[in-house]
C-alpha cells in the first residue's frame, strides 16, 4: 500500500511527524494507493499509525533546530516513529509512505520507483539513489530523504520529495542556535537541498503524485484509482483522533527528547553597559535537570540567579516555563524596581534560550 501526503510548514523530528498531501500503496496481492486530504503534521502521522497498527504491532530522537524561529513563525514541531534526522515540512514537500509486510521491505525498490517516474517525465534530470537512501539531484543536491520503521510482522518505508519546498525557511529552523549544544542523540546529516521546480517549473507536486501513483499502480498491478482518506474520519478509522491528540502531547513531542546540555552565554544590553551571563544546563527527557547561571554580581545578587536556577531545576524546558516560575519568584523579590526590570531581563533572556 502506498500513501502519498504533504504537510503545512513543521519540523519533523524523528521517532514523529508529518504533513498534507498523502497517497499509499499497497504491497503484495491486492494493493491500495490512499492520499490524505489533510495537510496537518499530527492527522497524517496518526494514519501512518494507525495503518501500520492495524496490520501489525509495534522506536528514538533527537533535540534539533530553532525552535524560537519556529514559535515565530508558527510553525509546528512533531516527532515520527521512525528514525533517521530532523525534516522540514511544507506544502511544497510530497511525502510518500510505502506499507509492506516486514519480508517485502525494500526501501531502495520504491525509491527506484520514484527515480523512475522522475526520469519518465525528464529525461535529462540527473537523479540518483544514494548508498544512504536519500535522492540527489546533479550528484550532490538532496531532494529526498528516506526513514522506515519496522514492526514484527509489517514495516513502513516514507520519504519526502522536494518539490518547491521554502528552502530559506528549511535551512533556518534546522539550524541549532546553541553553540555548546551536546547531545548523543542519533544526528541529522545536513545536506544541501533543491527543489524540483528549481529545475524544471512544470514538475509540480500534483503531477508528481499522479505519475508516482500511476508507477505504483502498474509495478503491483493494481487499481490505479487513488482513494482518499479524512484523518479524522472515525468510522473509516476508529480510534485516529486519540492518535493524533497523543501525537499532539508535550510528552511525546519533548518528553522524548534525549539528554542534552547546554553551555552558552548570552549578552544583555542594560542602561550603559553590556553584561554577560553564562548559562549551563542539562536536559533530559525535555525537563532541567541541572541548571547554572551566572550573571555579575555587581549587577544582580547572586543570590537572586541562584533562585532562578534552582526553580528552573525539574521543570520543562519550555519558555512558558520560565515566565510563570520568573513571575513566582519575583513576588517573593523585594519592591526595588531597579531589581525587577533586571530580574525581567534576566528572565526574558533566559526564554529566548529556549
Ligand atoms: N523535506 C526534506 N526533504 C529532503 N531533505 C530535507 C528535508 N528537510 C530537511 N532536509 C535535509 O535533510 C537533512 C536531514 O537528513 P537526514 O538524512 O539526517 O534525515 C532524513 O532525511 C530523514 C527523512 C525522514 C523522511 C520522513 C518521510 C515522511 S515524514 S519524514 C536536513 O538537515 C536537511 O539538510
Amino acid at each position: 500500500m502506498a500513501l502519498p501526503w504533504s504537510l503545512r510548514s513543521c519540523l519533523q523530528r524523528p521517532g514523529v511527524l508529518r504533513s498534507p498531501r498523502a497517497r499509499l500503496g499497497g504491497a503484495g496481492g491486492g494493493g491500495l494507493i490512499l492520499q490524505s486530504l489533510s495537510d496537518d503534521v499530527y492527522q497524517n502521522l496518526a494514519v501512518e499509525d494507525w495503518i501500520h497498527e492495524q496490520v501489525s504491532l509495534e522506536n528514538r530522537q533527537g533535540a534539533e533546530g530553532n525552535l524560537r524561529l519556529m514559535r515565530q513563525k508558527g510553525i509546528k514541531l512533531a516527532r515520527r516513529r521512525s528514525g533517521g534526522g530532523t525534516v522540514y515540512h511544507d506544502l511544497g514537500n510530497i511525502n510518500l509512505t510505502f506499507f509492506t509486510t516486514r519480508k517485502k521491505y525494500e526501501r531502495m525498490d520504491n525509491l527506484k520507483l520514484v527515480v523512475r517516474v522522475l526520469k519518465a517525465l525528464r529525461p535529462q534530470m540527473d537523479v540518483n539513489v544514494t548508498d544512504r537512501y536519500d535522492i540527489v539531484l546533479g550528484g550532490r543536491y538532496k531532494i529526498s530523504g528516506t526513514a522506515a520503521k519496522l514492526g514484527r510482522t509489517t514495516a513502513y518505508h516514507h520519504c519526502t520529495l522536494l518539490c518547491g519546498t521554502d528552502k530559506s525557511v528549511l535551512s533556518s529552523v534546522l539550524k541549532s542556535p546553541y553553540k555548546g549544544l551536546k547531545s548523543n542523540a542519533t544526528a541529522s546529516v545536513p545536506s544541501s537541498v533543491r527543489n524540483l521546480l528549481e529545475e524544471d517549473p512544470a514538475l509540480t507536486c500534483e503531477l508528481l503524485l499522479e505519475a508516482i501513483a500511476e508507477e505504483y499502480a502498474t509495478q503491483h498491478q493494481i487499481d490505479h484509482h487513488v482513494t482518499l482518506i479524512n484523518p479524522a474520519d472515525e468510522a473509516v478509522l476508529p480510534g485516529i483522533n486519540n492518535k493524533t491528540k497523543e501525537l499532539q502531547t508535550w510528552e511525546w513531542v519533548y518528553g522524548k527528547t534525549p539528554k542534552f546540555s547546554i553551555s552558552t552565554y548570552f549578552d544583555m544590553a542594560y542602561e550603559d553597559s553590556v553584561l554577560e551571563v553564562k548559562v549551563d544546563m542539562e536536559v533530559k527527557h525535555g525537563r532541567i535537570e541541572v541548571c547554572n547561571i551566572n550573571a555579575p554580581e555587581h549587577w544582580l545578587p547572586p543570590g537572586l540567579c541562584q533562585e532562578l536556577a534552582k526553580s528552573l531545576t525539574g521543570s520543562r524546558f519550555c519558555p512558558d516555563e520560565v515566565t510563570v516560575l520568573a513571575s513566582t519568584v519575583l513576588r517573593t523579590c523585594p519592591p526595588n524596581d531597579e531589581l525587577r526590570n533586571k530580574w525581567n531581563l534576566l528572565c526574558e533572556n533566559m526564554r529566548m534560550l529556549m
